[in-house]
């Protein structure tokens, strides 16, 4: 044999993952090394959903790989292992729901919703095992966007069943009570019904749970930064001053009550006539990314203002789900992946790892 094991890592350790920045072989993600004459064999664990990166991955591996004389077959085995992250101190995990991802905004109307059910969509995408929670209550906007609707079922009677929409498992505020009558809660009955929605449905194995927060930062939204189990928030806002300005509220709010912020979305960010063409900043331009840069947290990308992506969600099928392979998809997978990425970077949750304590008198 011409090669050692070590050689082979070394020529691996050349290629990059290009979300991180840094190669396989020092973060461990290549296991399993197998040498047997000129035949190599490896498996990669990436720690965030990847369908669409394998192919291209997999032939810089093996290009890696074959650098070293002598080696003839590679056998590139690339998979994907997401696991829980840890949460606000003091908060418990959901049972069946690894990791939770707010979508928060500071001022209504900004596109919040509309980007998180993409987002969802982009994970499943990708391979993630992905949940969608609406927990807007003025304004539940999920069963239009994922044409879902009714009573949430319910098998052993407390559980409540989510619903299934192009493989997102789901559950809304819209399916528990009319909008109108959400529209005049208090905040303490909003959050009471917030609660039960968030304890009380049977969630199956999610590696992410994506929220759709009730906009702004009044006492609903603080309750629920402080209560829910959060990996970290994504900040969804529109170029223009006044909606930035609250946006700052919106990351103050999770900084206060340690949520990680994984970044901000600027949405609307530019119209493109669907005409001629022509795009233009109607609402000014680069105001996200110059805030993002300020608050040193990263600009996770831009969607235009584009008359399809409204379309697409008011009909339930988001443009993700209507048409993957086109320029917003790849806009919106693209965010999906950084979250993702940014999740894996965030500690891991060790709560399950320390067994309870319990202290008992004797007698
Ligand atoms: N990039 C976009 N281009 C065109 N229309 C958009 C875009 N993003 C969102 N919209 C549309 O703007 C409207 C408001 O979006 P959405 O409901 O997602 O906002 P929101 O911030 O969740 O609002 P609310 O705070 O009321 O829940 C919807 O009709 C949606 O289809």
């Amino acid at each position: 044999m011409a090669f050692t094991e070590q050689d082979l890592l070394a020529a691996l350790a050349s290629v990059q993952d290009p979300h991180t920045g840094k190669d396989f072989v020092s973060t461990r993600a290549v296991r399993n090394v197998q040498v047997e004459g000129g035949d190599v064999a490896f498996d990669v664990e990436l720690g965030y959903p990847a369908k669409s990166l394998i192919p291209e991955l997999r032939s810089q591996l093996i290009a890696a790989a074959r650098t070293l004389p002598g080696v003839q077959n590679v056998s590139v085995n690339i998979t994907s292992k997401i696991i829980a992250h840890a949460v606000q101190r003091g908060v418990q995990l959901l049972p069946g729901v690894k990791n939770i991802i707010a979508v928060a905004s500071g001022k209504g109307g900004v596109g919040k919703s509309t980007t998180a059910v993409n987002l969802a969509l982009a994970l499943s995408a990708e391979g993630a095992r992905v949940g969608l929670l609406d927990a807007d209550v003025y304004g539940p906007s999920m069963p239009t966007m994922t044409r879902t609707s009714g009573k949430p079922d319910s098998v052993d009677g407390k559980l409540m069943e989510p619903k299934v929409s192009m493989g997102l498992q789901i559950n809304s505020i819209g399916f528990l009570v009319d909008e109108a009558q959400a529209m005049i809660w208090r905040g303490p009955m909003a959050s009471q019904a917030l609660e039960q929605l968030i304890m009380q449905t049977r969630w199956d194995n999610l590696d992410y749970l994506v929220v759709d927060m009730p906009p702004g930062t009044g006492d609903i939204q603080l309750t629920m930064a402080q209560k829910v189990p959060l990996t970290g928030a994504v900040i969804v806002t529109t170029p223009q001053d006044i909606a930035l300005i609250d946006a700052k509220k919106g990351i103050t709010m999770f900084q206060k009550v340690s949520v990680p912020i994984l970044g901000l979305v600027e949405n609307m960010a530019v119209h493109v006539c669907s005409n001629c063409g022509h795009a233009e900043h109607i609402f000014g331009a680069e105001g996200g990314k110059r805030m993002a840069e300020s608050y040193d947290m990263d600009y996770l990308g831009a969607l235009p203002l584009k008359m399809s992506i409204r379309e697409q969600a008011d009909s339930g099928q988001p443009t993700v789900a209507a048409e993957p392979d086109s320029e917003v998809s790849r806009i919106y997978k693209d965010i999906a992946r950084k979250v993702a990425v940014k999740v894996a970077q965030q500690s891991k949750d060790f709560s399950s790892k320390f067994p309870t304590i319990t202290i008992s008198k004797k007698s």
